[in-house]
């Protein structure tokens, strides 16, 4: 499989600064390969995006710390992100993906490199398959932990996934939304049954982020804007944010972090707003001890 590069090298600077403290929590590493190999399983072959590089992209866009997020591409060998969260001087933590069978004791080692949630994927483009009985036995191993689930789906799913989501006794992130059909707009059937969702189970949270993933009018992503903006402020202690980088499988339409951070000020359209969604929410999860 030919190595794919799915990132921009010169990003422009954001129009404006995060608050202190600032988190951009959805961001991945890949590799490098030499140290770290990819997972005989993974569905793409990303070239390296290693911590340094990282830690470059979040100062240049005037954010503090970083949640870094297991991609398929590593399977549930964490290596590869435990080692960027202990490069990163406690301004990184993470979120694994592990072999539901774990034991306790692997889930506090990876408890002192710095992760603080597991990841269940339910994309069949991502990952071969998604054994709900086993994630489920998992989340109530890492409750104790503190720890919570993030989940990746897309919206054809949601209805069937809400007993599996409901089994999980833990906080629950949705990544981007759950994939809505932006195009639909801020009413229709996608986000709003999203919302529904939401509404009904004050433990589920979401990522308001992906407008180069959901946005089908690309930048500036006003339809974007137009269906997240009431999401943030309906749910405003429930959201996190992140840049998404690399961009995992974006051959073609391979976002400007800078442009991304720019949507920020969009969406979340106070101060207090920016803050809960940059700072308190993701501190609450992710920097609790
Ligand atoms: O991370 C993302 O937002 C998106 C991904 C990749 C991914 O999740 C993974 O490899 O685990 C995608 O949609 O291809």
């Amino acid at each position: 499989m030919a190595r794919s590069k799915t990132w921009v090298d010169f990003p422009s600077k954001p129009k404006w600064t995060p608050p202190p403290g600032a988190v951009d929590a959805h961001v991945h590493v890949f590799g490098p390969e030499a140290e770290f190999p990819f997972s005989p399983l993974a569905k793409y072959h990303p070239e390296d995006a290693t911590p340094e590089m990282l830690f470059a992209l979040r100062d240049h866009l005037g954010f503090s710390r970083n949640v870094i997020v297991q991609a398929s591409c590593h399977g549930t060998d964490n290596a590869a992100t435990l080692n960027a969260i202990a490069k990163s001087t406690g301004r990184a933590r993470g979120v694994a993906v592990v072999d539901p069978d774990i034991g306790l004791d692997a889930l506090k080692r990876l408890h002192a490199g710095g992760i603080r949630g597991i990841r269940f994927n339910f994309l069949k483009r991502l990952v071969d398959n998604a054994p709900k009985d086993k994630f489920i036995e998992v989340a109530k191993r890492i409750a104790p932990l503190g720890w919570h689930v993030v989940v990746y789906f897309e919206a054809d799913i949601l209805e069937e996934l809400i007993p599996f989501l409901e089994a999980i006794p833990t906080t629950i992130v949705v990544d981007h939304l759950g994939r809505p059909d932006i195009a639909q707009g801020p009413n229709g059937a996608d986000i709003a049954a999203f919302k529904a969702l939401l509404d009904s189970h004050p433990n589920i949270w979401t990522k308001v982020s992906g407008p180069e993933r959901l946005s089908p009018m690309g930048p500036p992503f006003d339809d974007f804007v137009e269906v997240v903006r009431p999401i943030v402020e309906r749910y405003p202690d429930r959201v996190l944010w992140g840049t998404d980088w690399p961009h995992p499988n974006m051959e073609h339409r391979i976002p400007d972090d800078g442009t991304l951070v720019d949507v920020l000020l969009r969406i979340a359209v106070t101060e207090d707003l920016q803050h809960k969604l940059l700072v308190a929410n993701p501190e609450r999860l992710y920097w609790a001890d």
